[in-house]
């Protein structure tokens, strides 16, 4: 499997604080890659590094061969990366189909300033993302409920709203920010069943999650995060057995 993602030598300071230090990883083709590691390892910064909504101190990264660190948050998008926020809100005064939408505006050919204007090429791309959207909300099971506002949704399916809104703009790599915090059992369940579904149709996931046994069940490969820097990268059993890994975060779980 050749390497979707790429990141190399990845720095980032805040003042003193080294976030991110001299970090590596690949994401594969179809691959589903969690990232796991204590509070402040650096999970949430590696996303924003990869998503653009932060810039790095040093180092690189590299999407299907081209850099990609240079870019905007939206021109990554466009290049088929999406990312679902743990703590991303849902946009009040809207429906649940209305959110959903705004993942595939993000990466439509005519752009958003073609939207507020309401030019034909606009009200076209409308009728695709319309489409979109009541497929990814299907996925997720809030179809039934595409008309109702967003917020009245408890917060287990706000969180299946920013997957679906994720899965709006079709992406070829997806980045989930810990989806299972939160969820109770049946909708924990129902969420590794649609990332074994889309692993199976071949998208590349990379997953932040604090729940053991759901990267468990879920990653091929696990890379292990510690004070900014790669502890170990490998397959869960592999990483499981690691003292490294041992010692710093999985302790008596492992
Ligand atoms: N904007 C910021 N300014 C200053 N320090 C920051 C900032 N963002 C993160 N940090 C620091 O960088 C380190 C890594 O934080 P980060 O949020 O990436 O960790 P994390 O692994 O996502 O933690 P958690 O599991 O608690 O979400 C921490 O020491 C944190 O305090």
């Amino acid at each position: 499997m050749t390497a979707l993602l790429e990141v190399r030598g990845l720095t980032r300071r805040f003042g003193g604080i080294h976030a991110l230090r001299d970090v590596g990883l690949d994401v594969r083709e179809g691959e589903t890659h969690a990232v796991i590691g204590p509070n402040g390892a650096g999970k949430s910064t590696l996303f924003k590094l990869i998503g653009g909504q932060l810039a790095a101190t040093a180092g690189t990264i590299t999407y299907a061969g081209r850099r990609i660190d240079h870019l905007a948050p939206h021109r990554r998008a466009r290049r088929g990366i999406a990312i679902a926020f743990q703590d991303a809100p849902v946009f009040h005064g809207m429906t649940v189909a209305e959110n959903a939408m705004v993942g595939a505006h993000a990466v439509t050919s005519a752009g958003p300033l073609s939207a507020v204007l309401r030019l034909p090429r606009h009200r076209r791309d409308e009728q695709v993302i319309r489409t979109a959207a009541a497929h990814a909300l299907r996925r997720v099971a809030l179809h039934e409920l595409a008309d109702q506002s967003a917020e009245s949704l408890p917060l287990g399916r706000q969180r299946a709203l920013q997957v679906a809104r994720a899965l709006c703009g079709r992406p070829r790599l997806l980045l989930l920010d810990e989806p299972a915090s939160g969820l109770r059992g049946p909708e924990r369940t129902a969420l590794a069943a649609l990332i074994e579904d889309l692993r199976g149709e071949g998208m590349s996931i990379l997953l932040v999650e604090h729940d053991v046994a759901f990267v468990a069940r879920l990653a091929d490969r696990v890379t292990v995060l510690d004070l900014g820097a790669v502890l170990a990268t490998g397959t869960y059993q592999q990483i499981r057995s690691d003292p490294a890994v041992i010692a710093a975060y999985l302790g008596g779980h492992a």
